[in-house]
């Protein structure tokens, strides 16, 4: 297939799979089949490229690295050093400060969703897209029935707080939560 596409694009594309797939390397999804983490990064990549027509490079890379801070021992400086700034700035909106509780984690995503930029609104909205996805498939190891319950009734009310970002995203999103939340 011929597209026009540079090829210094291509390589910087592939420098954020291999770099996220070495860093994420030991990390397993929650599912019974331990499906490779990595999974997870290149798919929310894949859904703002083929369902939310995003051509933002920086975007796109981003998504690719968006769980290696929080996830692994990658810092920030190593993003930046290896990506630059803006792709740095992206990955810090999108990742959880992992030392603190975690009530206060899933409170503070709530609470930061309006407040940040719509390039990272964007990777947000794609990763609960594919974790909800992902819910519905099937779910995570030790999750009861109201752990996943709470996990869409939160899902919600981040999303709720992203909207005017994405319409195909958010519409994608609202078909799953018309499924499993009451309002
Ligand atoms: N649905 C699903 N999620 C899985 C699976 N394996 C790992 N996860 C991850 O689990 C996280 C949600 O689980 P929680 O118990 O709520 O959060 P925690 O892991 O951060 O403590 C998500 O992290 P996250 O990317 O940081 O997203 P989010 O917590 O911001 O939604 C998701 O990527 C799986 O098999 N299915
Ligand atoms: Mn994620």
């Amino acid at each position: 297939m011929v597209v026009d596409q540079p090829a210094d694009v291509l390589a910087i594309i592939i420098k954020c799979i291999n770099f996220a797939a070495v860093k994420h390397k030991y990390q397993r999804r929650k599912d019974p089949e331990k499906t490779p983490y990595v999974n997870h990064v290149i798919g929310v990549a894949e859904i703002l490229t083929e369902e939310a027509n995003v051509q933002d490079v920086e975007v796109i890379q981003a998504a690719i690295l968006h769980d290696t801070v929080e996830d692994t021992d990658t810092s920030f400086d190593e993003i930046e050093a290896q990506f630059g700034v803006n792709v740095c700035q992206l990955v810090k909106e999108v990742t959880d400060d992992k030392s603190l509780p975690k009530a206060e984690r899933k409170r503070l995503q709530v609470e930061h969703a309006a407040g940040s930029s719509p390039s990272a609104k964007l990777i947000k909205l794609a990763d609960k897209l594919y974790n909800l996805r992902d819910l519905e498939r099937v779910s995570p190891e030790g999750w009861a029935p109201e752990r996943v319950q709470e996990y869409y009734e939160w899902a919600q009310k981040v999303v709720n707080e992203l909207r005017g970002t994405n319409k195909k995203l958010e519409d994608s999103l609202d078909e799953i939560f018309k499924r499993h939340c009451t309002s």
